[in-house]
């Protein structure tokens, strides 16, 4: 049997239907690479999770093979017209320093290579060459600033005490969205978020709602922010700021203690020191918990519990959540909800998807819609918000310029 020869990454498209996953820099990176689709299950409403797990559990029981792993990437809303999707690649790559593994599915073979198979260089994908248009999306930025000063006067009339506000913004390109080179760049310049591209949702984010490791699980909350400037004196003013703020520690409160509260049900969890987490355009206050499950919970069922986490919906869950539905009026789809991976031991990780785009194919070619949100506590001040949300879109912002100059 000849070695399998990995895929150029930087040329990967569309066509190729690929997942990727990937977390680190150099030789302790983790990246999880898919080529086509051997199963694909999807879900809606309020049981999505259970059910693409269940679907996934039967899926395996099918397998000869172990280790195999998904992609899976889950509406923000129970609501939501889009569908929640996990797809099991035809072929999967799982590369790290303890050597690369490569499932096909199709043929049946799972091989185990000592290092990363070198990539063959692909020809030039028939791929986007230029940036058509930026357009604001379905929430222009003066209707955002519209929504956060009323979410303002609902949160001091006591109707709820947070909501995360979003926007959007479209990039149309003249051609088709170049994946791999997309998720390469957010790579280089993003290597400690998590970088993503499931069923056209590409990013890297910050926010590691939930990874599960054989019992062990961890979980980041972010909330509360500040831009960063590249200038040191400034930056480090900023961060002394942020960790002073009473606005953003309450802002940060919430979204650790709807992560606490959670976990403290199904695992016996330690909390750090709320500390600034800096990344190369923002800094988010941040909050790690870390612990063991006390039973048995795979990490989609646990991304289930935790979601939506009043990092991207609010506090109380069910207020923010009919606050934001209204004010944002738009479909967020797979924004703000949980994208991962899952294997068939029941480990996994699972990031918010957060700084992404999601693709639209359209006739002239593809287009790529860009969110973000901000928490809108008391003393929010709707021009700081729309600003923090055009910071929120930088690193898709500047992949695209990279790949597409
Ligand atoms: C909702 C987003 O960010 C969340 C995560 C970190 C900090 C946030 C904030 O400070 O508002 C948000 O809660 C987004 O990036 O679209």
């Amino acid at each position: 049997m000849p070695e399998p020869v990995m895929p150029d990454l930087a040329a990967l498209t569309a066509k190729d239907k690929p997942t990727l996953w990937r977390h680190g820099s150099g030789s302790s990176a983790e990246t999880i690479v898919g080529i086509g689709e051997y199963a694909r299950f999807t879900a809606s409403g309020p049981d999505r999770f259970e059910s693409l797990q269940q679907q996934f559990s039967a899926f395996c029981s099918t397998l000869r093979t172990s280790g195999v792993r998904a992609f899976v990437s889950v509406t923000f809303s129970p609501v939501s017209r889009y569908s929640s999707v996990l797809i099991v690649p035809r072929v999967q790559w799982h590369i790290s320093e303890r050597g690369t593994r490569v499932i096909d599915l199709a043929n049946g073979t799972d091989t185990i290579l000592d290092l990363p198979p070198a990539s063959p260089t692909a020809p030039p994908p028939a791929v986007a060459q230029h940036v058509l248009s930026r357009t604001e999306g379905d929430l222009t930025g003066e209707q955002f600033t519209a929504a956060v000063r009323e979410a303002v006067t609902r949160i001091v009339a006591g109707e709820l005490a947070k909501t995360v506000l979003a926007r959007d913004e479209v990039i149309q390109l003249d051609g088709a969205v170049p994946v791999g080179a997309l998720a390469q760049a957010l790579t280089e310049a993003y290597p400690t978020c998590w970088t993503f591209y499931v069923d056209g949702l590409i990013g890297a984010s910050p926010e590691m709602l939930v990874r599960v490791t054989n019992g062990e699980v961890r979980s980041r909350a972010l909330a509360g922010s500040a831009p960063v400037t590249g200038d040191l004196d400034i930056d480090q003013a900023a961060s002394d700021d942020l960790m002073t703020s009473a606005k953003d520690a309450s802002e940060h409160a919430y979204a650790a203690r709807s992560i606490i509260e959670v976990l403290r049900t199904i695992a016996d969890v330690e909390v750090s020191d709320t500390h600034v987490l800096r990344l190369p355009t923002i800094m988010h206050l941040a909050t790690d918990v870390t612990g063991f499950l006390t039973g048995e919970h795979s990490a989609l069922q646990v991304a289930g519990l935790l979601h939506p986490s009043a990092a991207i919906c609010g506090t109380p869950r069910d207020a923010a959540a009919r606050v934001l539905a209204e004010l944002e009026g738009f479909d967020r789809g797979p924004y703000s909800g949980p994208v991962g991976w899952v294997d068939d031991a029941g480990n996994g990780e699972f990031v918010i998807a957060l700084r992404c785009a999601l693709t639209e194919h359209r006739d002239e070619g593809d287009a790529l819609r860009l969110y973000a949100g901000a928490g809108i506590v008391v003393g929010s001040d709707p021009q700081t918000e729309l600003a923090e949300t055009a910071t929120k879109m930088l690193p898709m912002q500047r992949a695209i310029a990279q790949v597409l100059p």
